[in-house]
């Protein structure tokens, strides 16, 4: 009998060896990768290529940003539209639902908003939906730093669809023409102090259970806690994903899984309370720093080539990135 999964179920692969390795390194890595995603969805990495000091000062800007006074942040607001994901939104704003579109059940979902504050920025040349900062005045640096942390993240990302190419058995370049157009976004999240209580019986969430839209996700989390990864064989049963010192978490988004006719797995997450974390007190703040590849909008997608044949039908109809993603992003604001 196959021994029970561990707790978190998310698998610890070093990405060192693809990065710098042997032709015979990169491929089991790669592999380990793949299956990984397969199975579970979700991985840590370790050795990612984005340097901690970076990541560190990427949650000191965070923290810097989020202590602004509210005025000051509600000078970059997050548009109404949610096609147009930039700025700041405060708490209460955004809903992360899964998978509702119809507005009246947006609705009632909203009556329980997740409890955080978020910043959304992209690439600097995007004319469709530009990036939205607070004057340079009041936090001069922040700007900069994010376009940079923006491009070093970038970096890994390709690296690692490189990687999950090689280990599907795809050439390894190909999703590389999909994603030229570095549609990707940088986002800060900070989930203030809550009552444990209303974490712990749900009546609060810091965010709610869903799927990732895009093609991947890179999750810098800190040392608080909280993410929860869906149990892949019990619905709704969900298990820690603890903070790993110098990991980033990486996980499939739901284009993607579409993309491989459901071969890769987009799984379920949310954040609760910290694990353990005594109800009767206040939970710490978190912060969170997630990093979304996203194909280029007009890249019409068919399923890859080794993820169907005779016995294997295509799922799903050819859909451009632009199409999916917006209709996703709507049903969130
Ligand atoms: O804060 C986290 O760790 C989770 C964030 C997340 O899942 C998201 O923004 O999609
Ligand atoms: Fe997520």
């Amino acid at each position: 009998m196959p021994s029970a999964p561990h707790k978190s179920q998310v698998p610890i692969v070093d990405f060192a060896p693809f990065l710098n390795g042997t032709p015979s390194d990169r491929k089991s890595t790669a592999t380990q990768i793949y299956q990984a995603f397969k199975t579970v969805g979700f991985v840590y990495l370790i050795n990612h290529g984005v340097p901690q000091e970076k990541v560190n000062e990427c949650f000191a800007w965070s923290k810097k940003f989020f202590d602004l006074p509210s005025e000051i942040k509600n000078l970059a607001p997050h548009p109404p539209s949610g096609r147009y994901h930039k700025g700041y939104s405060s708490v209460g704003k955004e809903k992360v639902v899964q998978m509702v579109y119809d507005p009246e059940a947006v609705k009632a979902l909203r009556k329980a908003p997740d409890v955080k504050e978020s910043f959304e920025s992209g690439r600097q040349d995007d004319e469709l939906y530009p990036n939205i900062w607070v004057p340079e005045e009041h936090i001069p640096g922040f700007r900069a730093f994010m376009e940079e942390y923006f491009a070093t993240c970038r970096g890994t990302q390709c690296q690692i669809l490189r990687a999950v190419a090689l280990g599907m058995g795809l050439d390894e370049t190909y999703f590389d023409p999909f994603h030229s157009d570095r549609q990707n976004q940088l986002r800060l999240l900070h989930y203030p102090p809550t009552p444990a209580k209303e974490l712990l019986s749900g009546v609060k969430e810091r965010i709610a259970a869903h799927t990732d839209f895009g093609t991947l996700t890179m999750l810098f989390q800190d040392d608080v806690g909280g993410l929860e990864v869906e149990d892949i064989h019990q619905k709704g049963v969900f298990h820690p994903a603890p903070p790993v010192e110098d990991a980033v978490v990486v996980n499939i988004g739901d284009f993607m899984q579409r993309w491989s006719n459901d071969e890769l797995k987009s799984t379920m997450h949310r954040v609760r309370a910290p694990p353990a974390d005594d109800e009767t007190k206040m939970t710490k703040a978190r912060y969170s720093v997630p990093y979304f590849s996203t194909a280029n909008r007009d890249a019409i997608i068919d399923c890859l080539p080794t993820c169907w044949g005779e016995d294997r039908p295509k799922k799903y109809a050819p859909i451009t990135s632009g199409d999916y993603i917006g209709m996703r992003l709507d049903a969130t604001y």
